[in-house]
C-alpha cells in the first residue's frame, strides 16, 4: 500500500475504533510498518477519532522524527516490538473498557490471561501474556514487550490497556476486536461453570489458522 493510502487507511480504521467506543479521550495509538526502516503512528495526545493523516508521525527505527506531529509517546515500545518480530506489520494499543478491566485484576496468569473458551481467540490472538504494571511512555514496558514479541501477539498492560499485532492494520484492528469481544465474554461468564476448550480442541485450531 502506498504510504498515502497508508496513512488514510490509519485515519479511518481509527475513527471506526473511536465511534464504536474502543477509545475516548486522546487514550490508545496505532502504528503500521511502512517499510524496514520507517514505521507510521499516531501523533501523541491525538483523539482516535479525530486523527489528520497529514499530521501522522513517521519515525525512523530509532525513534527519530521523519515528519508529522510528535509520535505517541508509547512509540518505544511499538519500536520494541517491530524489532523483535518481524511478523508484525502493525500494532493497535487501546484502553478499551473489558480487556482494561481485565488488566485491573489480581492473580492473572502472566503467561496467558484468558484461558480459552471460543474458537476464534484461539484462531486470532492464541495467548494473551500480562506484562507487569509501569506507568503510560516508562521505558520498562518497550524492554517487557520487545522480550515477548516473538512469543505471541497480544499482550495485557496491568492495569493499562492492551496491546495487539497484526500482518496489517486490518489484521491487527481485527484481533483486538476479537480479543475485547473475548474479554466481555469472560465477564459475562464470571459466576457460571465455563467448559473451556481442551488441549486437543485447542491444538486442531491452531492447526486450521483463521
Ligand atoms: O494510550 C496512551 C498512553 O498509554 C496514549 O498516549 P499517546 O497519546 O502518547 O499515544
Ligand atoms: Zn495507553
Amino acid at each position: 500500500m502506498r504510504e498515502e493510502e497508508q496513512k488514510l487507511q490509519m485515519v479511518a480504521l481509527a475513527r471506526s475504533l473511536f465511534e464504536r467506543g474502543y477509545s475516548v479521550g486522546g487514550a490508545g495509538n496505532l502504528s503500521v510498518r511502512l517499510d524496514r526502516e520507517r514505521i507510521l503512528v499516531t501523533p501523541t495526545g491525538a483523539s482516535l477519532g479525530r486523527l489528520q493523516a497529514e499530521r501522522l508521525a513517521v519515525v525512523d527505527m530509532r525513534g527519530n522524527l521523519l515528519s508529522g506531529d510528535k509520535p505517541s509517546k508509547e512509540s518505544v515500545f511499538h519500536l520494541a516490538i517491530y524489532r523483535n518480530n518481524p511478523a508484525c506489520g502493525a500494532i493497535v494499543h487501546l484502553h478499551s473498557t473489558y480487556l482494561t478491566a481485565l488488566s485491573c485484576l489480581q492473580g492473572l496468569d502472566p503467561d496467558n490471561a484468558i484461558r480459552a473458551f471460543t474458537p476464534y481467540y484461539v484462531m486470532r490472538v492464541g495467548k494473551l501474556a500480562v506484562v507487569p504494571y509501569y506507568p503510560p511512555g516508562d521505558g520498562n514496558i518497550a524492554r517487557e514487550l520487545g522480550e515477548r514479541a516473538n512469543r505471541g501477539k497480544a499482550f495485557l498492560l496491568a492495569n493499562h490497556g492492551v496491546v495487539v499485532c497484526g500482518e496489517n492494520l486490518v489484521d491487527a484492528l481485527e484481533n483486538t476486536e476479537e480479543l475485547e469481544e473475548t474479554a466481555k465474554l469472560y465477564f459475562i461468564l464470571q459466576g457460571h461453570k465455563i467448559r473451556y476448550l481442551t488441549a486437543a480442541e485447542i491444538k486442531d485450531l491452531e492447526h486450521r489458522g483463521k
